[in-house]
């Protein structure tokens, strides 16, 4: 690989030109997408968005992109940026042509693709009906509404316990009731993570594993360190055949027609019953990995950050407790449905704060395709990012202020619903949608019931909660720690003599300015 393949890598015109003539003047000249907006070196190297991608600041990036050049911005010779509504629509609407680009093979640590990495539409298809019924709200409520309603339950109790002890880790513990959600869903039996406060080998395993992914997919060199006998980085770059061994524990319980199932005994029956689509146990393994990669982190942080969002505003902690206060104590998810503060919570949490805003890229069909007044070249890379739509101001009012009030009445202003996509859009849209919504009606609905008064602690501020972007996003600081120690109204009072001793202060120095000396003041307290 020549130098310029690695700044500009996999594409065929730099191939042509680095044998002919390896100058950046050609590879500026020849750039397909140099006729349109953005930084003069985009035309150049992709080098600048890796920095950012590298340093959890791609979604920033883009966005100021955006803002400086408009809906339309070259990110690098082979990747757009596009942020236009209609666009938005033509690559994500269903029976879409854009296909998803060669960075989910990339991705794809194991021996097959999974539904989320397949490229292939015909192939794509069939894996996502198999799997479809399997996530159905229907077949959710039937089987597994129980599992998720106990299990948002048992999290919230080991919340509540520890913060009435002092603090408490709410990213800790939402992202172990994902993984054992996902886990149980996947394997067909509970890994009691709520129960031991911690997750198990597995799928520390399949963290190291995913994290190794990432990075890969970036620089595919890293490649290399398989071979680097050392146990962490083995975990990272190496773990996929133990992992898979381990996920054979799915196909068995998929199989076995005693006690529990897991979602894929459904898929394997379908299967077997009317012939389509062939899943085998590979296959199985693959997905029930996918299953917990897709649906841990993703639901764990949006529960952190709706915590994060409602504790900082009094009225509307009031406003949600006292709404789920009103509940039956056996209340199920219908009923959760109905409660306005509490759906219009999650709805604006999800605008600002759903975990998944990164670009999502697609190749541009042959022929090209005609973007806002542009045209952009056929297999050129096009990515969305909701971080950007879910904040233009010409389709949100006050795009930056938390309202969930925004949502109520339902339905909001049609270029708010078309704009609005946290679980993605179109054929490739999130298939565990209802299950993530089920896992944040309840343990939102749990949580500001059992945890009335609980605040966030003076180490939760707006720099540890800042984003990290990598693929999703996650608060800085990797915690958000919450409290109900201690005297709340002694707290409030505390915090009213300090606001009115600076008032004091403030008053002294003016009269200190006008009458030109310093003055004494005895304050009894
Ligand atoms: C708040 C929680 C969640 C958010 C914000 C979210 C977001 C998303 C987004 C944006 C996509 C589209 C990705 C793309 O086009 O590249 C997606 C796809 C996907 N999600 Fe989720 N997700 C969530 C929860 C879940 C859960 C709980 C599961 C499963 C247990 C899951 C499984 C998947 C799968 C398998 C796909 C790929 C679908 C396909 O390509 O056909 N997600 N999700």
């Amino acid at each position: 690989m020549t130098f310029i393949e690695n700044v500009i890598p996999s594409s065929k015109y730099v191939r042509a030109s680095s044998e002919k003539f390896p100058s950046f003047a050609y590879v500026a000249i020849t750039c397909p997408t140099r006729h349109l907006p953005g930084p003069w070196y985009t035309r150049f190297t992709h080098l600048r968005l890796k920095q950012a991608v590298m340093s959890g600041q791609r979604i920033f990036y883009v966005h100021d992109l955006h803002e400086k050049y408009g809906p339309i911005v070259r990110l690098s010779p082979n990747e757009v940026g596009v942020a236009d509504l209609e666009s938005f629509k033509e690559i994500h609407k269903v029976g879409s042509k854009y296909l998803k680009s060669e960075w989910y093979q990339r991705l794809a640590n194991f021996p097959k693709p999974g539904v989320f990495t397949m490229t292939d539409p015909r192939e794509h298809a069939l894996r996502r009906r198999l799997l479809s019924r399997s996530f159905s709200r229907s077949y959710l409520i039937e089987h597994w509404e129980s599992v998720v309603r106990e299990k948002a339950q048992t999290c919230v109790t080991k919340i509540k316990e520890e913060a009435k002890k002092g603090k408490t880790d709410v990213f800790h513990w939402w992202l172990l009731l994902a993984s054992d959600v996902s886990a149980h869903l996947a394997f067909g039996q509970s890994f009691e993570m709520l129960e031991h406060g911690k997750v198990n080998d597995l799928m520390r395993a399949l963290k190291r594993l995913t994290i190794g992914a990432g990075l890969m997919v970036e620089m595919p060199l890293l490649r290399l360190l398989r071979f680097i006998p050392v146990g962490i980085v083995q975990d990272m770059f190496n773990a996929n055949d133990t992992i898979l061994k381990g996920a054979g524990l799915a196909v068995e319980k998929a199989r076995s027609r005693r006690g529990e199932n897991n979602i894929f005994a459904k898929v394997i029956e379908d299967c077997e019953k009317e012939g389509e689509g062939h899943i085998d146990s590979m296959d199985v393994r693959i997905e029930a990995m996918n299953i917990i990669i897709a649906g841990t982190d993703t639901t764990g942080v949006t529960l952190t950050y709706l915590v994060w969002a409602v504790l900082q505003r009094p009225d509307l902690q009031s406003a949600l407790e006292k709404e789920v206060a009103d509940l039956r104590p056996s209340f199920r998810e219908d009923e959760l449905i109905a409660l306005p503060v509490l759906n219009a919570v999650i709805e604006e949490t999800l605008r600002l704060y759903g975990a998944a805003p990164s670009g999502l890229p697609r190749v541009v069909p042959q022929g090209g395709a005609k973007m806002e007044k542009h045209f952009i070249p056929g297999r050129i890379t096009v990515s969305t990012q909701a971080y950007t739509l879910h904040r233009d101001p010409q389709i949100w009012k006050d795009p930056l202020e938390f309202n969930p009030f925004r949502w109520i009445p339902t339905p909001v202003d049609p270029s708010c619903k078309v704009a609005f996509h946290p679980f993605g859009a179109g054929a490739r849209s999130c298939i565990g949608i209802h299950l993530a919504r089920m896992e944040l009606r309840y343990a939102t609905a749990f949580f500001f019931r059992e945890c009335k008064g609980i605040r966030l602690c003076e180490s939760t501020t707006p720099e540890s909660m800042a984003f990290e972007n990598f693929f999703l996003i996650a608060p800085k600081a990797h915690k958000c720690e919450t409290t109900m120690d201690g005297d709340v109204i002694g707290e409030m009072e505390r915090k009213k003599v300090e606001a009115g001793l600076k008032a004091i202060e403030d008053d002294m120095k003016e009269i200190e300015g006008r009458v030109g000396k310093k003055v004494e003041v005895e304050v009894n307290a």
